[in-house]
């Protein structure tokens, strides 16, 4: 086990990588806040700008926030809270309603919770009002301060907005919007979601009571940017870290790392399949695990492997339980797909070109009955590896049915390739450019 030098290191190797871990983790688990986001500057001033002329200024207002699945809406919404509530006044007066679409399915739930977050179970006690409106009003007017000349500010956030299109008469928006737009309570509602045609799920009377304030994050990274995003996820921070001397080692191997070419094809490959970040806290998260006293530092190989794992594919995975007949099954619908460009066969089509082969063989091992054939192709078609092209013809008879190869090319390669003890005539069969 390798052993820092006592001159250079105030802290011993174990401790150093466990705050490493501890720090990394935060961050790539999303508890912590990026310092910089990359590329969402002109977004972050709209949204700061708007906000702040609520909480400040007692102004209300509604905004949509849009983008992809992990394009950034919450961590854009979160920095700005964040910045807003270093002011004083901000912080005694703002109150903050969080709603999500996935919990609080209907407008009962998410009144109970409006009720519940904003502390007024006592007040409203057992009172039955006659609407949600009525409701909704109550809960506003209770927030007002005592000389009832001002109210404190409210700022609905509403995660997965669109799911709240789904609510019976969009209840819930209709009375928050027209709220935000009459001038009693200052409010804001911040919705979150990631469908772009949001405004075409809300009814008429609700869109007409929403500002249509939208901010769009579509992640517009760079591959250089990518790159920037990768080291400062990676990167010790100067100063924060207690040993001086290990972080200046663990961000010299961040640096070699981001330069090694082999790094730089798996992170190209991950960057064009997918530019989600989170996918990349991911692929992060599985080398950092790799990391310890033993191996202080991330390795290119170890990225390589992180890359392999993450981007396996299911169904090349299937193919590794195949049988050998299933799998010669599969290699002669591969090249039947060569041959009609991919245009759908049926099992006897398949049996024949599988007969081409063997004949090629003065002597085979793999002489199977046609019913046996029959039974591989079936289980196939239950793996879901072939499709029926048309499920309604089934009544035709078995051996004609047409079906598709749910596989290209590359995947029965790859399959073979990792196929345990797979024939090498089969293989060169699979390699084989003509049936
Ligand atoms: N521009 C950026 N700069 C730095 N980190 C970012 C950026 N955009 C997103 N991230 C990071 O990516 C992760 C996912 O972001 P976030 O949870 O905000 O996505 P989201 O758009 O809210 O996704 P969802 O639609 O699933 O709720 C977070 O850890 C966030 O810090």
């Amino acid at each position: 086990m390798p052993k820092r030098k006592s001159e250079d290191s105030h802290m011993p190797m174990g401790e150093c990588i466990s705050q490493v871990q501890t720090l990394l983790r935060e961050r790539l688990c999303h508890q912590q806040l990026p310092q910089r986001p990359e590329g969402v500057d002109s977004q972050h001033k709209h949204l700061l700008e708007l906000l702040k002329r609520t909480a400040a200024h007692g102004e209300s207002n509604s905004v949509l926030i849009i983008g992809p699945r992990g394009a950034g809406k919450t961590m854009l919404l979160r920095r700005v809270l964040a910045e807003l509530l270093v002011e004083d006044d901000v912080q005694k007066t703002l109150l903050q309603v969080h709603l999500n679409g996935l919990l609080q399915t209907d407008d009962r739930i998410a009144l109970k919770e409006i009720t519940r977050q904003l502390s007024l179970e006592n007040v409203v006690g057992d009172k039955v009002f006659g609407s949600f409106a009525e409701n909704l009003a109550f809960l506003l007017e209770a927030l007002k301060k005592g000389d009832r000349s001002s109210s404190r500010p409210v700022l609905f956030i509403l995660d997965e907005f669109d799911l709240f299109a789904h609510h019976k008469n969009q209840t819930l928006l209709y009375n928050l919007l027209d709220v935000s737009q009459s001038a009693q309570t200052p409010v804001a509602v911040v919705g979150l979601t990631c469908r772009l045609d949001v405004l075409e799920l809300l009814e008429k009377r609700v869109k007409s009571r929403f500002s249509h304030r939208q901010i769009y994050l579509l992640s517009s990274l760079t591959f250089p940017q990518y790159l920037k995003a990768v080291r400062a996820l990676l990167q010790l921070p100067d100063p924060g870290f207690p040993d001086a001397t290990f972080r200046r080692d663990w961000n010299h191997s961040v640096e070699a790392l981001c330069e090694d070419k082999s790094v730089e094809d798996v992170l190209r490959r991950q960057f064009n399949s997918t530019k989600d970040l989170r996918s990349l806290h991911r692929l992060l998260m599985v080398c950092l695990s790799r990391v310890s006293v033993r191996n202080p530092a991330i390795k290119p190989v170890d990225l390589q492997d992180a890359g392999r794992l993450l981007s396996a594919d299911a169904k090349t995975n299937v193919l590794h339980g195949l049988s050998i007949l299933e799998l010669c099954l599969i290699i002669a619908m591969k090249h039947l797909n060569d041959i009609y460009d991919r245009e759908p066969f049926n099992l006897q089509m398949v049996y024949n070109e599988f007969k081409k082969f063997l004949q090629r063989k003065s002597h085979s091992m793999y002489n199977f009955d046609q019913p046996v054939v029959m039974k591989a192709f079936e289980h196939l078609q239950q793996l879901e590896v072939i499709r029926p092209v048309d499920a309604a013809a089934s009544r035709a008879q078995r051996e004609y049915q047409l079906v598709r190869l749910m596989l290209d090319h590359s995947q029965i390669m790859e399959a073979l390739q990792k196929y345990p003890q797979c024939p090498t005539d089969v293989k060169q069969w699979a390699e084989s450019s003509f049936a």
